[in-house]
């Protein structure tokens, strides 16, 4: 029995108390409350023949470091902290943390195509930097688009990677992860899980082998702070550090600070904005002025919805809502993915992704239900941009083309 942990590892415990402990376990015993912040980028060795053999024994194994650290680019005790909690939540071995979740994408593109596999099967809509990271081929990769049926024939001999987000940026649709990880066969399904959070989804637990999340939306929360984090095995995690040191990808240690600060309120952030996000698609979907709402089944803080009128009168209009790109911060954003998130992807690829140039994405945080909707209702009354208020048409009266309700 480790004595740090009072003998209690071995009892399972809920995703709200794993969430608050997790990464912490040691701190008691270390006379501490808070985590401590080591900002430190080199660290002291009176031995440099023992130093060396460190340093080699890392380069041959990506293993974590025994002792001390010796530099902040191999490794950081407040980021690791952050990457134990985080793996814990997403019930995988290990978990490596990056400058941002772009880094951490690159870092498994590099991973994989080391290993001399270069092709990689993606199902669209992705977040459009991501789709754009690997239609540009920029890391040396290849793609082959599909949809979630067509994963098994899309597959090749030097298949490195397959590549889902659910619920997907922007839309919110939604792929079967058990039948998609079964699709794949021996090739790894990576999960793009940073709509849904360990909260409400756990990848690994359904067959994905690599849970990737921009750390930068609801693990830190509070819109301060940016990271990517990969959840995964051991020893696929050792190739994703070797990356990382060779990249210099890495996660800041005041950010690694943050995000474990963030894990700690995970699931009551999530919980509490969901059930405001739910109930937002219950009113949308019977207004007259949307032409289509989007939810996922298993819920979550981000709805989608299309309006009849121009999306960006009601980006223009929102004044307790903050119209900006990014999501999972305590306040609610609101964003046009055609213009900004999604931006980069070809017009037509992106229509047919179904991201509708009519679409508004809405991060739902933490404000009082009624607020956000008052402010939001003015905004979809709102006058054309550059016309008189008194002149403006409220709703259309039109039918609503394709209501979909919350779903639970
Ligand atoms: C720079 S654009 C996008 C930022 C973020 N990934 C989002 O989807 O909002």
């Amino acid at each position: 029995m480790d004595a740090m942990d009072h003998g209690l590892s071995a009892i399972p415990r809920a995703l709200a108390t794993e969430a608050v402990h997790a990464g912490r376990e040691d701190l008691a015993g270390l006379g501490l409350h808070a985590p401590p912040l080591d900002l430190s980028t080199t660290y002291p060795s009176y031995d440099a023949r023992a130093e060396a053999a460190r340093i080699d024994e890392f380069a041959t194994t990506g293993a974590r470091l025994d002792g001390p650290p010796v530099y902040a680019r191999l490794d950081n005790p407040t980021v690791a902290r952050f990457e134990d909690a985080l793996a814990r939540l997403e019930g995988a071995e290990a978990a490596v943390a990056f400058a941002s979740g772009m880094a951490a994408l690159t870092a498994v593109l590099l991973a994989r195509a080391s290993q001399g596999l270069r092709h990689v099967v993606a199902v669209r809509p992705l977040y459009g930097c991501s789709d754009h990271l690997l239609d540009a081929g920029l890391l040396g990769t290849e793609v082959t688009w599909t949809d979630p049926a067509g994963v098994t024939d899309a597959l090749r001999p030097d298949t490195c990677l397959v590549v889902v987000e659910s619920p997907a940026n922007p839309t919110l649709a939604e792929a079967d992860i058990r039948a998609l990880a079964h699709s794949c066969g021996s090739v790894p399904l990576l999960v793009d899980n940073t709509f849904a959070t360990p909260v409400l989804q756990r990848p690994v637990e359904q067959g994905a082998r690599i849970v990737l999340h921009s750390a930068t939306k609801y693990l830190g929360g509070h819109g301060d702070v940016m990271g990517g984090v990969v959840a995964c095995d051991e020893e696929f995690a050792r190739t994703l550090r070797q990356i990382r040191f060779a990249t210099g990808g890495v996660l800041h240690p005041l950010a690694g600070y943050l995000l474990l600060r963030g894990l700690s309120t995970l699931p009551v952030r999530v919980r509490a904005a969901s059930s405001t996000a739910a109930e937002l698609v219950r009113r949308l979907a019977t207004d007259p002025r949307i032409a289509r709402v989007h939810y996922p089944r298993i819920g979550g803080a981000m709805i989608a919805f299309e309006v009849y009128g121009d999306p960006h009168d009601v980006i223009a209009g929102v004044r307790l809502i903050t119209p900006a790109v990014s999501l999972g911060s305590v306040d609610t954003l609101i964003q046009h993915p055609a213009s900004i998130s999604h931006r980069i992807v070809a017009e037509g690829d992106r229509r047919s992704a179904g991201v509708s140039d009519r679409l508004l994405r809405m991060s739902v945080g933490l404000e009082d239900v009624e607020d956000l909707w008052r402010d939001l209702t003015q905004a979809l009354s709102a006058p054309p941009a550059g016309s008189l208020r008194a002149a403006a048409p409220a709703a259309s009266g039109r039918p609503v083309a394709m209501p979909r309700p919350a779903g639970r």
